[in-house]
C-alpha cells in the first residue's frame, strides 16, 4: 500500500477523535465504552482502506468492531468510510498490532480478522509476520476462550508457514480453503477486501482458514 503520512490524515484524525482513538493504553478492558450498545467485539488488524470492515459492521449490527491500522494514511480513508456511513458499531484504532495485550484485556475480544497480512517473504523477517508465536500468544490472551480468527490471503508461502505455525501453537482448524472463491458454502457470506479484489480479478486463488486456540 503507497500511503505516507499525510497532514490531511492527521487533520482528518484530530477532528474525528469520537471515532478514533490515536492513545489507546488506557482503554485496556474498556473498548465497550466506546460503543452505543456492549455487545460482541470484533477486530480487524491490519485493515488498509477499510471497505471489509466497514461492510462487515454494515452487515452485522448486533456485533461491535475495531478497525486498527498503524499507518495515518490508511485510517483516515477508513474514516472517509466511517464519517459517510455512520456506523454506530464501528470504531477505529491507530496502533501498531504487535503488542496487542497492552491494547486489550484478556478475553476482550470475541473473533480477530487477519486479511492479506504483509507476507514479509525473507527468512530474517519471520517474526513480523501476524501469525508469528508472539503474535499469536497475544491472539490467545485478547481472545474470548470460544473466540477465534479468520485469515484470508492470497500468499501460497504466508499461508502454509501460518498452517505450521498455527499448528505447532495447538491451535485447531475449523475451516481451511485453498480456493476460497470457488467454494459455494465459504464464499456464500464472504466479503471482500481491496487486496482480494485486486488479487483474484488477476487469477489469483484466494486462501482461507478459520482456526481457535
Ligand atoms: C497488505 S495490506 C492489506 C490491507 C487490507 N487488509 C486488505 O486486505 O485489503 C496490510 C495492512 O496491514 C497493516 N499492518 C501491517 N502490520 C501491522 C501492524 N503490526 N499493526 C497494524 N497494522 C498493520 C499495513 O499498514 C497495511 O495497511
Amino acid at each position: 500500500m503507497r500511503l505516507r503520512n499525510k497532514p490531511w490524515a492527521k487533520d482528518m484524525i484530530n477532528d474525528n477523535l469520537d471515532l478514533i482513538s490515536v492513545q489507546p493504553e488506557n482503554m485496556q478492558g474498556k473498548w465497550q465504552d466506546r460503543f452505543e450498545k456492549k455487545q460482541p467485539l470484533y477486530l480487524e488488524l491490519g485493515s488498509g482502506k477499510g471497505a471489509f470492515i466497514t461492510e462487515l459492521a454494515k452487515r452485522n449490527p448486533q456485533n461491535n468492531y475495531i478497525a486498527m491500522e498503524v499507518q495515518e494514511g490508511a485510517i483516515a480513508l477508513i474514516l472517509k468510510k466511517q464519517v459517510e456511513n455512520k456506523l454506530p458499531n464501528l470504531q477505529l484504532l491507530l496502533a501498531n498490532g504487535s503488542n496487542l495485550s497492552d491494547l486489550f484485556a484478556e478475553n476482550e475480544i470475541k473473533g480477530l480478522y487477519l486479511n492479506f497480512s504483509d507476507p514479509w517473504p525473507k527468512t530474517r523477517h519471520v517474526k513480523r509476520r501476524l501469525t508469528y508465536k508472539s503474535f499469536l500468544e497475544q491472539y490467545k490472551y485478547v481472545l474470548e476462550d470460544d473466540g477465534n480468527i479468520e485469515f484470508k490471503t492470497d500468499n501460497q508461502g504466508l499461508f502454509e508457514y501460518s498452517l505450521v505455525s498455527m499448528n505447532n501453537f495447538g491451535m485447531k482448524f475449523d475451516e481451511l480453503s485453498l480456493d476460497l472463491h470457488n467454494d459455494e458454502a465459504l464464499n456464500e457470506n464472504n466479503i471482500q477486501t481491496e487486496y482480494e479484489e485486486k488479487f483474484s480479478k488477476k487469477g489469483f486463488r484466494i486462501n482461507y482458514l478459520k482456526a481457535s486456540f
